[in-house]
């Protein structure tokens, strides 16, 4: 077995990522080596050879500094999308911008450009951050891989070696000298926070900045509840001048009294994205506290205190216009429009009237909620990257438990789980081809993935955002395009009607052609899986029970108490015994099904996909589980 500093060398060779201190590795030299290396590529910008096929000159207009440049033709971004070219110029010439653009159309760097252009040529004018700091940070912040590409690699300093690291001060005299001269501005204060709603989105955006701003000195961290908060202090005492927090996180710190979260009053960027969301229910208190520490610390004067920038999909009415003062905005709304008039503002709305995605094909299936399972099922049949969402935790759990009985490989994701387990999930889904993702509403905003081919609502969204987030997931920049299907139910009309009113779409959304009786002959499969599911989560919980009581009176008494009541009883020989015939029976019920059923053979053979499905009408059958149709369609003209 390998020691640790063996293991450790091993790595380095492999091309790890592992840090050492600063005197074992000739900081000096690397430091040189660094500055050479960016130089050079630097000019490379100039030498077509090396990625002939990426031409940049759509991005003359913007004029960004040569670093951002190179990173942007490394990503292979030829040109800025309309909301790039758009919001970045004001936003670098220091005006509160307000964004509103579709889904999947570059939000992210549209607020991450000007963010990192400003602390670029802060650092170059004011020299807050002194030469030799920058050398230090520029050896250790250069982040690689981890989950999610964000915070794993502290994993990898031993404790000892990072504390000593970050104060020693004895260096030899041939190594480099941190100790900064006299007269020289020390701290490097926070410069720019960027709150997002959920983690995943934090941890995401924290990666893309950190690729934009790989060939730059600047560093950005993500703090996040559910990962370590000793971790994320440690990050933070190397003073990165990019944070990306979700806003319980971040204020817990500042409760906690960490001195870099407290030290706002060189903030120069705000940045709040999925603005609508952070001004509801359950962001809003921390927004405000946050917000309000900020605007003391930034007085009255006009000059002083953070730039804003807010960006969604769906930004809110009363955001779009500024002087419009509507009743139903959140409290403390008419607080933040008030900042916002200390400096210029732009409002910059791309949004299309109906605010969908262009390339997305919507359809709706008018179901009975007792037959949405067999629809489900059906089209989970089918090949492709299929996202489903549904309103609850709870009926995610047991969509999970039986569509995994009924053999499909199912991933899942909702605020329930542990974090690393959501976030291992939420990568093996976006790294795979061909594979299918259960996940609640906390995945419906922001979350990059790529290729998505289809959303499914198992249930109709509480809000016209909401359904407009989920269906963000497909159709985005880098794909072709991608289709939703809304499952409706009829206690669920009200909220169907309400979305195609807010929509603009008096025709409602079209209806997919899928006749049940083709639905039906899956039914005895999953009333199968249904009933054995059922079975085998009392089951698992009665083995559960025995062996937490096993282990309880062990622990109480020394010994297993074998006395019990009659409603202690252990699964019996007979429950087991249910459960594997059960298994059986199902295992052969899909077999015979299979052996003739096209879907199945589609799916196998990869020919069919649900997109394909919905649009081609697949069954020309009569439509639908329904016959209420009319009704809704009446009803909603008259809305
Ligand atoms: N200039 C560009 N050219 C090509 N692709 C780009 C460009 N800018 C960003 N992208 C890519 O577009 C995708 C979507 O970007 P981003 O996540 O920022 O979208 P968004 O507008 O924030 O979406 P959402 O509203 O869902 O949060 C990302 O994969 C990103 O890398």
């Amino acid at each position: 077995m390998p020691n640790k500093s063996q293991k450790k060398q091993q790595s380095k060779q492999k091309g790890n990522r592992i840090k050492l201190h600063p005197q074992s590795r000739g900081f000096k030299h690397k430091h040189k080596h660094r500055t050479k290396q960016l130089r050079d590529n630097i000019n490379n910008l100039t030498k077509p050879h090396l990625t002939p096929t990426t031409d940049m000159s759509e991005w003359n207009d913007i004029n960004l500094p040569s670093e951002l440049l190179l990173a942007l033709r490394e990503m292979n971004f030829s040109s800025p999308t309309p909301i790039q070219r758009m919001s970045i110029p004001p936003a670098t010439a220091c005006h509160n911008v307000i964004g509103a653009a579709e889904t999947g159309s570059g939000k992210t760097l549209a607020f991450g450009i000007p963010v990192l252009t400003g602390i670029l040529q802060r650092s170059n004018d004011d020299n807050i951050c002194t030469e030799n700091e920058r050398v230090v940070m520029d050896t250790e912040d250069k982040v690689e891989g981890d989950e999610m590409g964000c915070l794993g690699w502290v994993d990898d300093i031993p404790d000892a070696e990072f504390e000593r690291m970050l104060s020693d001060t004895s260096m030899p005299s041939n190594s480099l000298q941190i100790t900064p001269p006299h007269n020289t501005q020390v701290t490097k204060p926070l410069q720019a926070l960027i709150l997002t709603p959920t983690r995943e989105l934090c941890l995401q955006i924290c990666s893309h900045l950190r690729s934009a701003a790989i060939h730059t000195s600047i560093s950005v961290v993500a703090l996040v509840g559910g990962l370590s908060i000793s971790k994320q202090t440690r990050l933070l005492s190397r003073h990165p001048e990019i944070v990306a927090s979700t806003p319980g996180r971040y204020l817990q710190l500042l409760e906690e009294g960490n001195k870099y979260c407290q030290e706002l009053s060189h903030l120069s960027y705000l940045v709040i994205d999925e603005v609508d969301r952070m001004l509801t229910e359950g962001h809003f208190a921390n927004i405000n506290l946050i917000f309000d520490r900020i605007a003391s610390l930034a007085g009255t004067s006009q000059s002083h205190g953070p730039q804003v920038l807010l960006f969604s999909a769906t930004v809110p009415s009363y955001f779009l216009n500024l002087k419009k003062h509507e009743r139903d905005e959140p409290d403390g709304v008419r607080k933040l429009k008030r900042y916002l008039s200390r400096k210029k503002t732009d409002v910059i709305n791309l949004t299309r009237k109906n605010v969908l995605v262009e390339k997305l094909r919507e359809h709706r299936l008018m179901v009975e909620s007792s037959n949405k399972l067999y629809y489900l099922y059906y089209l989970l049949l089918r090949k492709g990257k299929v996202l489903v969402f549904s309103n609850s935790i709870a009926s995610l759990r047991q969509l999970y438990g039986i569509l995994t009985t009924l053999s499909l490989n199912i991933l899942i994701v909702h605020s329930g789980m542990q974090q690393k387990q959501r976030l291992q999930n939420l990568e093996k889904f976006n790294s795979s081809e061909h594979a299918i993702l259960l996940a609640s509403d906390m995945t419906s905003r922001g979350i990059d993935f790529t290729d998505v081919s289809d959303v499914i609502h198992y249930h109709v969204p509480a809000t016209v955002q909401l359904y407009v987030h989920r269906c963000g997931r497909t159709a985005r920049t880098s794909v072709k395009g991608g289709s939703s299907l809304l499952l409706v139910a009829p206690e669920e009309s009200r909220r169907y009607n309400t979305i195609c009113r807010d929509l603009n779409k008096a025709a409602g959304i079209p209806n997919a052609e899928i006749s049940l009786n083709e639905v039906y002959r899956y039914k005895d499969a999953v009333q199968l899986a249904i009933k054995l599911n059922k079975h085998e989560n009392s089951y698992r919980k009665q083995t559960k029970d025995e062996s937490w009581k096993k282990k309880a009176n062990i622990n109480l008494h020394g010994e297993y108490d074998m006395t019990s009541s009659e409603e202690d009883t252990p699964p019996t020989r007979q429950d087991r015994f249910v459960l594997r015939e059960g298994k059986e029976r199902l295992r052969n019920l899909l077999t015979s099904i299979n052996k003739e059923d096209t879907a199945i053979r589609c799916y196998r053979d990869g020919l069919k996909t649900v997109s394909t499905l919905l649009t081609a009408g697949e069954k020309v059958k009569p439509a639908t589980d329904i016959p209420y149709l009319p009704l809704i369609r009446e009803k909603h003209r008259r809305l």
